[in-house]
């Protein structure tokens, strides 16, 4: 415990150990209590009341809780990017004939003219994927109903999302301009399969990153997995003087891809939005001096989860796979929540600028999740055009998908770079949880 105390002679305040202040009372240590003897019936424990739950509301929740760190304190920054997908591209227009056939299924008249629906509404127009028909003819058990698929989709998976990984890593490392061996933190998210060791040794040893270099795996979070790696890279680089953390979201959308069914109509939204593709980003504070250069200072970073919403984004491992589960309310329970939760990332900035005054990167889920982004917060429609571009060009590539949209906004050569004038913005991204998760981010001007 330390008190603050008048140093008499100099009229200072300063902190002292309390033991060395006369007078003050010991901190009382928690007394040991005597526990029952395990071979003693326990005590009957109190029983399992189902009780309502709190029903927060987003806006009501305390704030601020990441206010941290002091600021006197060096902030991260995002010193450079990369991007990565897969050779083989899917024309969107082409999608659903594609899909019908490959996987026997163009005798399904109206499931493949929903499907059609909802690929003319998607806002893409070209997305990647792994899934060729060469690959898919050496595994029918991608698409054929019944047939277990699971082992086969892990270890394909295990050596396609790194390998997917290295190439985005590799991008950002030579615009950083530093060699890799002076990376000191790796953060890999992912959704894609599991495997162990994970994607993070994997990516250590084909980087050529040093074998003490600090490893977090994300895995299974969802499309906001973008956000949290930054936030994890912001706290290990504000922590540890000279960190340079490498970020890597890697995301296949293989993981749910099967044959049409019309028990499982979600299935068809997730399989006409999701894409491929792989985010490189280097983070580190005090950037170098005519070395780095830096791109975004990452002023704050925070997540909210919104209320009773556990159900509205599932996913179930099955031996077939992973069903994904996606209710149309989506949209609607983003539309509810965003303004607050924005509201309190921008407090954090000068001025408290208003939304239409920012930058923003929002998570590219699917059209009808940026209108309602766009709506909530009354955002001028080019607010939102990196964030459309890179639906049109590559889809919903979860994790992925913010950070392409990042990378898209700071090309100044970019047509979606409309807001190049802004200083301050918000990257934001959703998914399961329901989950909210952004961070308040500061362009830096020397680029
Ligand atoms: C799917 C859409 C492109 C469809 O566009 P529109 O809404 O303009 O068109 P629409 O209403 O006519 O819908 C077209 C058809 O799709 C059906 N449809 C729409 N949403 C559905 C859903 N969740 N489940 C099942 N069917 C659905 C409609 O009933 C309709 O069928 P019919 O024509 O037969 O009447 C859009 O609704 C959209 O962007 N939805 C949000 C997608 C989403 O949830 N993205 C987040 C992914 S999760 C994520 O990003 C985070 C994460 O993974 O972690």
């Amino acid at each position: 415990m330390f008190l603050e105390v008048e140093v008499a002679a100099q009229g200072r305040r300063e902190w002292v150990p309390a033991e060395a202040v006369p007078g003050t009372p010991r901190p009382t240590c928690p007394t040991w209590i005597e526990q029952p003897s395990p071979r003693q019936p326990l005590p009957e424990g109190p029983t399992w009341v189902e009780s309502p739950s709190p029903r927060l509301n987003v806006a009501e929740t305390s704030r601020p809780l990441n206010q941290f760190p002091p600021p006197e304190k060096a902030r991260a920054c995002i010193l450079a990017m990369g991007r990565a997908t897969p050779p083989n591209k899917i024309v969107q227009s082409t999608y659903t004939d594609w899909y019908f056939n490959v996987t026997n299924c163009s005798h399904k008249g109206e499931l493949k003219q929903k499907m059609q629906r909802i690929c003319d509404r998607s806002g893409i127009e070209t997305r990647y994927s792994i899934l060729t028909d060469e690959f898919l003819k050496e595994h029918p058990e991608f698409y054929t109903p019944g047939e277990p698929s699971l082992e086969q989709r892990n270890s394909i998976f295990a050596e396609e999302v790194p390998k997917l990984a290295h190439e985005a890593a590799i991008q950002a490392i030579n615009e950083w301009g530093r060699p890799a061996s002076e990376i000191t933190h790796l953060v890999v998210a992912t959704l894609t399969g599991i495997a162990i060791p994970g994607a993070d040794v994997m990516l250590t040893k084909s980087l050529g990153l040093r074998p003490d270099v600090n490893r977090v795996m994300l895995y299974m979070l969802g499309c906001y997995a973008g956000i949290t790696a930054l936030r994890v890279a912001k706290d290990l680089a504000e922590n540890n003087p000279s960190a340079r953390v490498l970020i890597c979201c890697s995301e296949l959308a293989a993981p749910t891809f099967r044959a049409p069914n019309e028990k499982f109509p979600y299935d068809l939204v997730g399989t006409a939005l999701f894409g491929d593709g792989a985010s490189g980003v280097i983070v580190g504070a005090q950037p170098q001096p005519k070395i780095e250069r830096p791109l975004y200072e990452i002023e704050w970073v925070g997540e909210v989860l919104a209320p009773d919403s556990e159900k509205i984004i599932e996913g179930t491992l099955k031996l077939e796979g992973l069903q994904f589960y996606l209710d149309r309310t989506l949209p609607s329970l983003v539309s509810k929540h965003v303004g607050a939760f924005c509201r309190t990332a921008l407090d954090n900035a000068p001025g408290k600028p208003d939304f239409n005054d920012i930058f923003w990167a929002v998570h590219s889920g699917g059209p009808a999740i940026l209108t309602a982004v766009e709506q909530a917060l009354e955002l001028q429609p080019e607010k939102l055009a990196a964030s459309r571009q890179i639906l049109k060009n590559y889809g919903n590539i979860s994790a992925s998908t913010v950070l392409f949209v990042l990378d898209e906004l700071r090309k100044a050569d970019s047509e979606a770079d409309n807001q190049s004038d802004c200083e301050w913005g918000i990257a934001v991204a959703f998914g399961p949880g329901v989950t909210i998760e952004g961070a308040l981010l500061q362009r830096c001007r020397s680029n």
